[in-house]
């Protein structure tokens, strides 16, 4: 389903020496993760013996024992999809390799042996093993067939999905044979392990699948072995985790007495298309791997995965101060570094009362604050025309006293006539021509005032903005440095709320939060707005997880409708995000022009529209087989 695969991590219980015993329970863990339409099921290392059999593997009773329990797990599943991969120690020219046998429908496609054997203090491996870091492109036989065994094995189902196998200390080493295998197109990365519970390794451990599974683009499964295992020297707690770049999906309780089985849907196409924009990945080395096809994996019929619809901004709150503080700091820095290289000593900003232009005053104000500059240098700049609200010109007019700036008003409305007769528009025709007339008269009067008081225009436009193209082509579109423009509108709100710890702004921030955003271009009806953005070019709130997923991951627009669905469900039927899907991708294309001049300004999150660094496109390109998907 859109690329989304449902993975798990199963611990069984254990008993250390006993493979049948052990058996039973992997195949009701298979059976159980065959039933929640689970592709793909990890175990611990050394499965059916148990990890902590030590000189047990020596002994060919154990052996015979496990691949006879073997054989009947493949019996009791022929006919389960899913595939499982257990730990198996495997005989193989005379030599114990530690290693993941991969099953599916009742066959070994592959087997998998450990690289990297941990021999020093409650680990001592090399008794038993050895490495099987250099076997490849070979085969060893088991119940007289011929199956793939190496550490050049990769399993693809020709579709989203390529994965690998490493075993516990794969992980641990300076080069995990997992970064191998990313490298070579492995999207997931599966690890059987046997990790012992000391105080603070769990923490660590969680840490280390998580950064792999980011430092490989990849979705990382790891499971380790539990409770069950010999406790002579050291205690095992059965830690299951999932993580797909950088994030943990799903991560068990420790130290069950039950068998557990975690699953998480993962998105393996998001992850291929990530890779492309990474250079580091396409620049990694390719080694020569084999490929195992494997077809009939379950698919998913719903999605369990919880889709932000907020991907902008952070979902803890105790994130908050840190995160606002950093993109103020950058665009405050980008700022100070423009004004102090072309020595300008005055900001002027045209002040609405809206959101952009609060968080614009407010971050200039921080990097003058930094500077210790005189903050009657801001020269703001209140130009209320036909639209202009008491509302918002009263809050303009409180924020930039709160702030000690220097306050000016021009009002535009006989500029503006004078416009209108000049090139002969009807006045009461409130055509695009009577909007643009008065955003070009702010900017041109802005621009003005920056020559003659010595200062540099701050542009206030969003990236949300930016992505529509809603903004007056050399309007209020231009200006001499756009600190903004790479913050979309969801985060804009969000930043502008944490400045009210300073308590002399709080009650006006509320008010401007509260104030529906409007460009204020249509004369107002008894002194209230009558433009209101959102019900003209749709909810901003939909615009910016539309950018999101199609800026990020390249995202088709029929999976980005998918996800908008489950993220706003309750607020936004499928008709509804349909039709502002279709208005987003429209104004995305028709309006690149704009984008490709857009004035300097700092990248303050991942998504920027630049089209210096972040975003080259034609202004030109046609968005038709764009929208034609939203047909099907
Ligand atoms: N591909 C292309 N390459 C080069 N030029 C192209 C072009 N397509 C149109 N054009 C030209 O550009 C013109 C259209 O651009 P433009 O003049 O900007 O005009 P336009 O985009 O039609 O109008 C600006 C819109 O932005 C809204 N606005 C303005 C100001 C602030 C805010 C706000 O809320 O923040 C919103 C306003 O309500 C209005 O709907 C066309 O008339 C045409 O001359
Ligand atoms: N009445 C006004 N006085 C001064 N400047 C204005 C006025 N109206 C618009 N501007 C300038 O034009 C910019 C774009 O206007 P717009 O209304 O889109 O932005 P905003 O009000 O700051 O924020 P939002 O888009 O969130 O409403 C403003 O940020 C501001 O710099
Ligand atoms: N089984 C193993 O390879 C264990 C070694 C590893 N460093 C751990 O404790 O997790």
């Amino acid at each position: 389903m859109f690329g989304y695969y449902r993975v798990a991590s199963a611990v069984n219980k254990t008993i250390v020496g006993n493979p049948a015993k052990n058996a039973e329970e992997i195949i009701t863990l298979i059976q159980d993760a065959y039933a929640k339409e689970v592709s793909v099921v990890v175990f611990p290392e050394l499965t059916l013996t148990g990890y902590t059999a030590s000189d047990l593997f020596l002994n060919q009773t154990l052996i015979a024992s496990q691949n006879e329990k073997l054989a009947y797990i493949l019996q009791q599943t022929s006919d389960i999809h899913t595939i499982a991969i257990i730990g198996l120690a495997l005989l193989e020219a005379d030599r114990l390799y530690n290693c993941a046998a991969v099953l599916q429908n009742g066959k070994i496609l592959g087997i998998v042996p450990k690289s990297y054997l941990p021999n020093k203090k409650e680990f001592y491996e090399k008794r038993q093993f050895i490495t099987g870091r250099d076997i490849t492109r070979t085969t060893t036989e088991l119940y007289g067939e011929e199956i793939p065994f190496g550490v050049d094995l990769l399993f693809s189902d020709s579709k989203e999905m390529t994965f690998g196998v490493e075993l516990c200390e794969d992980l641990w080493a300076v080069t995990p044979p997992s970064n191998h295998m990313a490298n070579n197109g492995a999207n997931l990365l599966f690890n059987l392990s046997a990790s012992n519970e000391l105080i603070g390794k769990a923490e660590y451990r969680e840490e280390l699948v998580r950064t792999q599974s980011g430092r490989c683009m990849a979705a990382y499964v790891y499971a380790s072995a539990g409770v069950g295992e010999s406790t002579t020297d050291t205690v095992f707690g059965g830690h299951a985790i999932i993580s797909e770049y950088g994030s943990t999906l799903a991560q068990n309780e420790r130290f069950s007495l039950e068998n557990t089985l975690i699953t998480a849907d993962v998105d393996l196409e998001r992850l291929r298309w990530l890779r492309l924009n990474e250079s580091s990945y396409s620049d990694g080395r390719r080694k020569k791997t084999r490929i195992i096809k494997v077809d009939n994996l379950p698919e998913i019929t719903t999605l369990d995965r919880k889709i932000n619809p907020m991907p902008f901004v952070p979902s803890l709150f105790e994130e908050k101060k840190h995160r606002c503080d950093e993109i103020v700091q950058i665009q405050a820095h980008g700022l100070i570094k423009r004004m102090s290289h072309a020595h300008i000593t005055k900001a002027v900003i045209g002040i609405s009362g809206g959101l952009d232009s609060t968080l614009a005053l407010l971050s200039t104000h921080r990097a003058f604050e930094i500077m210790g500059w005189d903050h009657t240098n801001i020269i703001a700049v209140t130009m209320p025309g036909f639209g202009t609200t008491s509302r918002t010109k009263s809050n303009a007019v409180k924020l930039c006293e709160a702030l000690g700036v220097t306050l000016r008003t021009i009002d535009i409305t006989d500029i503006s006539h004078k416009e209108f007769e000049a090139i002969e528009h009807n006045v009461n025709e409130h055509s695009v021509t009577y909007e643009n007339v008065q955003a070009r008269a702010r900017t041109s009067i802005l621009m003005n005032m920056a020559n003659k008081e010595g200062g540099l225009v701050i542009g206030t436009g969003d990236l949300s903005e930016v992505a529509l193209g809603w903004s007056t082509y050399n309007g209020d579109h231009m200006s001499m440095y756009a600190i903004n423009s790479s913050i979309p509108k969801t985060l804009i709100q969000y930043v502008i709320e944490y400045f009210k710890y300073d308590e002399s702004i709080a009650d006006v921030i509320d008010d401007i939060l509260d104030t529906p955003i409007s460009p204020e271009l249509l004369p107002h009806k008894e002194d209230e707005i009558v433009q209101e953005t959102e019900s003209i070019v749709g909810p901003y709130a939909l615009h910016d997880f539309f950018l999101y997923h199609f800026i990020k991951y390249g995202a088709k627009p029929a999976k980005i409708r998918f996800l908008a669905t489950l993220a706003f469900e309750g607020k936004y039927d499928q008709e509804t995000i349909t039709k502002w899907l279709k208005l987003f991708l429209k104004r995305f294309f028709t309006q690149q022009f704009k984008r490709s001049c857009m004035p300097d300004g700092p990248k303050v999150g991942t998504i920027s529209l630049s089209p210096r660094a972040d975003w080259k496109m034609a202004s030109d390109a046609d968005v038709e087989i764009w929208l034609e998907e939203l047909e099907k």
